[in-house]
């Protein structure tokens, strides 16, 4: 147990009290013994004992210690008195207090009940228990209760399926944004433009949905422990108007294209497992006629396949020659018609990849069984796993 500190909700904004508090409380200690310089910079090792608790590395459990930074995050965050605020990853409190100052509620997930009691007991010294709703699950299979903004310093770990569950949630929970504590290298993927070296799959994904806006970086000395990798500070607004398009279709064609970020759309398309794989999926769901014969082949022959780049294994033998050639075709004619068949997914806004699964739906090709209906409510979330 940690032991009741009388002063602690004056002072938790008191960088060197911060540090005394968890320098006299906490055994820093994570499975990979990463932790272990902090104990021994301050001569302060002995493990077992009680009133101290274990950082574990394998949950993020990096603390924010910065009163200005804390700072920061919640004024950059613009809450309103009668906003619940959702903070997912709370750990003892330090932004989880500050958010109770200026919001209506906070709801805390926090997976380590551990910290839960020391949330807990910070915000039942300050008066504020009332105003917490704390949620003590892993936020990534926790259904979250209705909140209009995030503000949060998340394990770097999940970064990519939380952002997914709430970028693609939001139409389940519309909210107005979300400040979050990424790792930097993470959210310069966000922030990332067509061409830039770091735009990707994470990047045209999110964009899709959402606008990102850089808000700064963060030292790595404002943390206890301190991480091995840099920080910043990202703000997520969940757009109004979103395009018109299937988000299972979306990810299945951006998932096609990011594959190979730089290789040319004409040459992505002709390899032969996505020549087969589309063929399949689109006779499967009776969505390509073979113009030739008018109908759809069910009877895979085994022909010439002239023009089809040999890459991939899968099996081939189900797809005539001629049929997947007039295919390829087929597909080569679509990403002329829009100009693309030498463009890069790299270069691409997420507008222009719209366009082309638009030119493609519409001559009937898709990326995803169609014959499924999207459910947003249905998506599990080890399928965010995959999303970004
Ligand atoms: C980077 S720490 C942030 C702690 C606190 N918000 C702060 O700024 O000092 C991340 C916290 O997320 C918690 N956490 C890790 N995985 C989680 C998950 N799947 N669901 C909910 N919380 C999780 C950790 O236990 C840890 O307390």
């Amino acid at each position: 147990m940690i032991h009741r500190q009388k002063s602690l909700s004056k002072n938790i904004y008191n960088p060197k009290f911060i540090e005394e508090f968890f320098l006299r409380h906490l055994q820093t200690k994570s499975i990979h013994g990463d932790y272990d310089h902090i104990r021994k910079k301050n001569g302060r090792g002995g493990g077992g004992e009680e009133g101290r608790i274990h950082l574990l590395k394998i949950r993020g459990q990096h603390l924010l210690t910065n009163p200005r930074v804390l700072e920061s995050i919640v004024q950059t965050s613009r809450i309103k008195p009668e906003d619940t605020v959702l903070e997912i990853g709370s750990g003892t409190g330090n932004l989880t207090l500050k958010l109770l100052e200026v919001a209506k509620k906070v709801v805390a997930v926090e997976i380590d009940k551990r910290m839960v009691e020391i949330l807990c007991k910070r915000a039942a010294e300050g008066g504020l228990q009332d105003r917490l709703n704390v949620i003590c699950s892993d936020a990534l299979k926790t259904d979250f209760p209705q909140f209009d903004l995030v503000v949060a310093n998340i394990p770097y770990g999940i970064s990519s399926p939380l952002l997914a569950k709430l970028v693609f949630g939001t139409k389940l929970n519309p909210f107005r944004s979300a400040t979050l504590l990424l790792q930097k290298e993470f959210a310069r993927r966000l922030l990332a433009k067509p061409g830039d070296s770091e735009f990707n799959r994470l990047s045209v994904n999110v964009k899709l949905l959402a606008e990102v806006e850089f808000i700064m970086d963060v030292s790595k000395n404002d943390f206890l422990p301190r991480p091995k990798v840099d920080s910043s500070v990202v703000k997520v607004y969940p757009k109004n108007v979103i395009p018109d398009v299937n988000l299972e279709e979306w990810w299945a064609f951006t998932r096609t294209c990011f594959n190979k970020k730089n290789k040319t759309l004409g040459a992505t398309f002709k390899q032969k497992r996505k020549l087969v794989e589309l063929m399949k999926l689109s006779k499967a769901q009776g969505l390509y006629e073979d113009s030739t014969h008018g109908h759809i082949h069910n009877n895979y022959e085994n022909g010439d396949e002239k023009g089809v780049s040999g890459e991939g294994d899968s099996d081939l033998t189900l797809a005539s020659g001629v049929s997947m050639s007039l295919f390829r075709e087929k597909i080569i004619d679509i990403l002329e018609s829009g100009g693309f068949a030498n463009e890069r997914p790299s270069k691409l806004s997420y507008n222009e990849l719209v366009q082309i699964l638009c030119l493609f739906n519409q001559s009937g090709i898709y990326f995803h069984d169609k014959t499924k209906p999207e459910d947003a409510s249905d998506v599990s979330f080890a399928a965010y796993e995959n999303l970004l």
